[in-house]
């Protein structure tokens, strides 16, 4: 029987399938949608395939449970250096994204868990956006971490966040598609997110997601570096002068074969 070899790895609940590139066949974008899916696959909220490249330690090209491209994954990223440091033993993995290379460092390692600080680059802040939907004015920061964001700061998560995170993304303000970003200031350096993802939907976590909440919040005078960012599958710390940096776990859950 056909099969793919594959690795589960999961960031704070963001999961992802960790997946040699030369398995990828002629429709990539097909696979990760079957393998992504919940009930009919493996189930992962997108898939990191890995191939060699001479700029970086490996490549890691995300394609989103959609089948959808996207440039980056910052939880993605980590799970790609759990999976290559417990292979290598490397303490210190480049990876080379769309988005250029993310340069991981270890912090703990535990067994199948894996904590890093990862460079994430510099943000691109376009600014305060009024966004009107049917129902809804919405007001954000628009900010690039890598990838889009739309960061909304709220008073409390109102019931439906989900259904009016949908129709923000789908307004013709963001043509490539965004990542939104809910986000409660809880005090100076502790923020608390809900996340809808480009390609995805409500995710328990996200990496750049995180970068764009912090970045947005100190941008705007609401907090100060470093900000720990709660999400509903865990927390991560942001820290931003110049550069973001971007501290969290990562898992490796289980290996597998998909037959195909
Ligand atoms: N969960 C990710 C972001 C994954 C990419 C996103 N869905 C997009 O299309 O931009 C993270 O941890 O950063």
């Amino acid at each position: 029987m056909p099969s793919i070899p594959f690795a589960k790895a999961s960031a704070c609940g963001n999961d992802f399938l960790v997946i040699d590139f030369a398995h990828a066949g002629d429709n990539p974008s097909e696979l990760s949608r079957r393998l992504c899916d919940r009930h009919n696959g493996v189930g992962a909220d997108g898939v990191e395939w890995i191939l060699p490249t001479s700029e970086a330690d490996i490549e890691a090209r995300l394609i989103n449970a959609d089948g959808s491209e996207a440039e980056v994954s910052g939880n993605g990223t980590r799970c790609v250096a759990a999976c290559i440091s417990d292979h290598t033993g490397a303490t210190k993995i480049r990876i080379l994204t769309g988005a250029g290379v993310k340069a991981c460092e270890l912090t703990v390692h535990n067994g199948t868990s894996f904590e890093f600080k990862a460079a994430m680059g510099k943000p691109e802040i376009a600014g305060e956006l009024t966004v009107k939907t049917r129902h809804h004015e919405t007001t954000g920061i628009q900010l690039s971490t890598g990838n889009p964001h739309f960061v909304i700061f709220v008073e409390e998560f109102e019931e439906g966040w989900q259904v009016l995170a949908d129709s923000v993304a789908r307004t013709p303000h963001f043509p490539l598609g965004t990542n939104i970003e809910f986000v409660k200031v809880l005090d100076r350096h502790s923020l608390d997110v809900r996340l809808y993802e480009r390609g995805v939907g409500e995710t328990q976590s996200s990496g750049t997601g995180s970068c764009a909440s912090a970045v947005a919040a100190i941008h705007s005078g609401k907090c100060e570096s470093p900000v720990r960012v709660a999400t509903p599958g865990g927390a991560q710390t942001v820290e931003w002068s110049g550069e973001i940096t971007l501290t969290g776990p990562a898992t490796i859950v289980c290996t597998g074969e998909f037959f195909i």
